[in-house]
């Protein structure tokens, strides 16, 4: 188990009800992730720093910011989060977050800490919810309503296949893409500004697109776009109420603006999740590659609605995820 100093939000790996066989074990084996010594060494500063709430009282908690977004409002999986976070050290140790359901309500502050309180809704036989509020200047910015299950498997199951693309082996990260478009001498002086802005990001994910043409939203495409997706560092085996709060984070990000793929000739004025909301359906590692299949079914009245599914590589359904965001556009100048 890892050591995260995370008071509550260890314990063991989920034997979930969907359980852990996976599609690909006995047929195609995904090949093996080679051992990349720095990512050994360096322990995720999700786990260190962003998911590391500190307890002010009991179910009373406060969490600090690591990467804002440049809009200078908090990133909303950050909150998401670091809400689960304060929800699952709220609970027994055999129980595991299987949905989490929130409103964001008011722009987070990115200059005072974010205050979580968390409500023992109930406690049942095999479900527990729990409501917490994220309180900046007395005033709740996120709203959240999480619920845990004990393991219970079951004869029901089944689920979607994975999408077959690419392995993340053979594809390259956002960082290497935008220096490949930097090293074009005809690159226009705002574009390559705004390229240099993204790459002195120190977002705590890693992302390799499967379609790079798609995340420079200069192409008229269906809303759909598919992305391998993992922390950055190390975080390790064995603790599942973590992975699930990095993966919280982690869904967040670049998640919302699939609803603008189909109108490039349009760009977000202002963008911002108005909800969102999880489903961890089995063990996964949050740390490792995981497949972000993100669609978007409608957009309008100002309102994109997306949904996601983090895929583990070898074909298992981890997460299931859905979000509607506000979309005010202007016509693009580029
Ligand atoms: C969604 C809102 C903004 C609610 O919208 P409201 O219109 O009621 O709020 P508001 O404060 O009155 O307005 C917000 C901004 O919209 C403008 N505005 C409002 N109504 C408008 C209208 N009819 N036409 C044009 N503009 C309008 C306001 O002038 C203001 O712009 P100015 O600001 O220019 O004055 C609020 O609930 C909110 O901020 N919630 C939190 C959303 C959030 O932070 N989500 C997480 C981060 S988003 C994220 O992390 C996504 C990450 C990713 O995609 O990678």
């Amino acid at each position: 188990m890892v050591e995260t100093g995370m008071k509550g939000v260890g314990g063991s790996v989920c034997p979930s009800p969907v359980g852990n066989k996976s599609p690909n074990s006995g047929a195609e084996k995904s090949p093996e992730e080679p051992k990349v010594q720095f990512k050994q060494d360096l322990k995720s500063v999700l786990v260190t720093s962003v998911l590391n709430l500190e307890e002010l009282d009991v179910d009373l908690y406060r969490g600090t910011h690591h990467w804002v977004p440049r809009t200078q409002r908090l990133f909303g999986g950050q909150i998401v989060g670091q809400a689960l976070v304060a929800a699952a050290k709220s609970v027994n140790d055999n129980l595991y977050a299987h949905s989490l359901h929130c409103y964001f309500v008011r722009a987070g502050d990115p200059k005072v800490p974010v205050l979580y309180q968390v409500e023992r809704t109930r406690n049942g036989r095999s479900f527990t919810v729990r409501s917490v509020k994220a309180i900046q200047h007395g005033q709740p910015i996120l709203i959240c309503q999480a619920s845990f299950q004990m393991i219970q498997p079951s004869p029901l199951e089944h689920q979607f296949t994975m999408p077959v693309v690419p392995q993340p082996e053979d594809l390259s990260t956002v960082e290497e893409l935008i220096r490949i478009h930097l090293s074009k001498p005809d690159l226009a002086e705002k574009l390559r500004q705004g390229l240099n802005k993204l790459l002195a990001n120190e977002v705590p994910i890693e992302i390799k697109p499967v379609q790079p043409k798609l995340f420079s939203n200069f192409f008229k495409a269906v809303p759909k776009k598919l992305f391998w997706v993992r922390a950055r560092g190390y975080i390790g085996e064995g603790n599942m109420k973590l992975h699930c709060c990095v993966a919280a984070y982690v869904s967040d990000y670049a998640f919302l603006d699939t609803a603008l793929l189909p109108s490039p000739k349009y760009r977000a004025q202002f963008s911002a999740s108005l909800d969102h909301a999880m489903w961890f359906h089995t063990t996964f590692r949050s740390d490792e590659w995981m497949l972000y299949e993100c669609e978007s079914p409608w957009a309008g009245g100002c309102r994109g609605l997306v949904q996601g599914r983090l895929w583990r590589r070898d074909g298992v359904l981890a997460v299931s995820c859905s979000q509607e965001g506000v979309l005010r556009v202007k016509l693009s100048k580029l």
